[in-house]
């Protein structure tokens, strides 16, 4: 488990993580999403000790990093697939890894086969290692401890589709083991299909945390609903005191899909297309870190540019 308590850290006068809480529980894999600079990596350096905090306070395991003897053991790390000697090889760089934490050279070959990294591939430097391969050699180094807790900041990067769905069986199998996961991204798309929990965090602060069904179940029900009478249709639903507004050709209304069909039928109207209006995930996280977001939020303006 990890806990971040109260977490805090200023560079000058700049405040990159602004009084940060949130847990990372056993058998879940922990999602930490947030937009460009959001302070995603920060937190996470603050975790395994590399940058201090100025104040707050992170325990993983009920310890602060810097108090775990033999920490590889405990708890894998990749925050910078290219942070590694590009000199080294990869299997270099894991023998070194497995020899500081004790282990035996077998354990090299167990995480190179693990991450699909070929003997052939394992002898080249990592100067020459496309990004995907060194994200796959940074996964086989922070599992080599076989650590009950994983950090990684951004483990997707430079992955293909096959490569993501890969990571995504393995973190999941991992969790499903009793493992701690907490992983960064700012892609919605790739933590939503992996993450059992989300913390959103913008401009250094949570903004929302929960699963996602928790995350999405305050978002009002709207249904989008095309028919080959939309005036009917609309009259027939603000006679029940609904909503209706036009959009795209077609209307939005206040209310779910079951209503909207009755009130066709009740009106005679045929209907065309019938859908969920819900913002869904992506909207909720484009509007949560909308004044962080250093293109402002497109989405949003279609959609109340369209119902306006
Ligand atoms: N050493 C530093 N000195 C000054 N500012 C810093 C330093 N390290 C980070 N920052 C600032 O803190 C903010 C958060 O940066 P951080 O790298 O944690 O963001 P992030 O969420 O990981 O972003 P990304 O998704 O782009 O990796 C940024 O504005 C960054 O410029």
């Amino acid at each position: 488990m990890i806990m971040v308590d109260h977490l805090t850290k200023t560079y000058g006068g700049f405040t990159a993580v602004d009084d940060v809480s949130f847990t990372a529980r056993r058998g879940r894999v922990t999602g930490f999403l947030g937009p460009n600079g959001a302070g995603k990596t920060t937190t996470m350096r603050i975790m395994v000790g590399l940058t201090p905090a100025t104040s707050g306070s992170v325990r993983i395991g009920g310890r602060d990093y810097r108090d775990i003897p033999n920490p590889g053991l405990h708890v894998g790390v990749l925050l910078d697939a290219s942070a590694q000697h590009a000199g080294r090889t990869g299997r270099e760089v894991l023998m070194i890894g497995a020899r500081t934490m004790g282990l035996p050279d077998s354990r090299v070959d167990k995480m190179l086969e693990l991450v699909s990294l070929t003997p052939d591939e394992s002898k080249r430097r990592v100067r020459n290692y496309s990004l995907g391969m060194r994200q796959r050699l940074g996964i086989a180094h922070a599992l080599l401890g076989d650590p009950s807790v994983l950090i990684l900041d951004e483990p997707a990067n430079g992955l293909d589709p096959a490569g993501i769905r890969w990571m995504r069986r393995l973190l999941k199998s991992y969790a499903d083991q009793g493992g701690t996961v907490l992983l960064s991204s700012h892609l919605l798309n790739e933590v939503e299909l992996i993450a059992d929990e989300m913390i959103l965090i913008g401009r250094g602060t949570i903004v929302a945390s929960g699963t996602k069904e928790s995350l999405l179940s305050g978002e009002a029900t709207s249904t989008l609903v095309h028919s080959e009478d939309n005036d009917a249709l609309g009259r027939q639903l603000a006679a029940a005191g609904h909503t209706v507004s036009v959009e795209a050709g077609g209307l939005r209304v206040d209310c779910d899909s079951p209503t909207v069909g009755r009130a066709a039928l009740e009106a005679q109207v045929v209907l065309t297309e019938l859908r969920s209006g819900a913002a869904g995930l992506e909207d909720l996280f484009l509007s949560l870190t909308e004044d962080t977001q250093r293109e402002g939020h497109p989405a949003a303006a279609t959609a109340q540019g369209g119902t306006a």
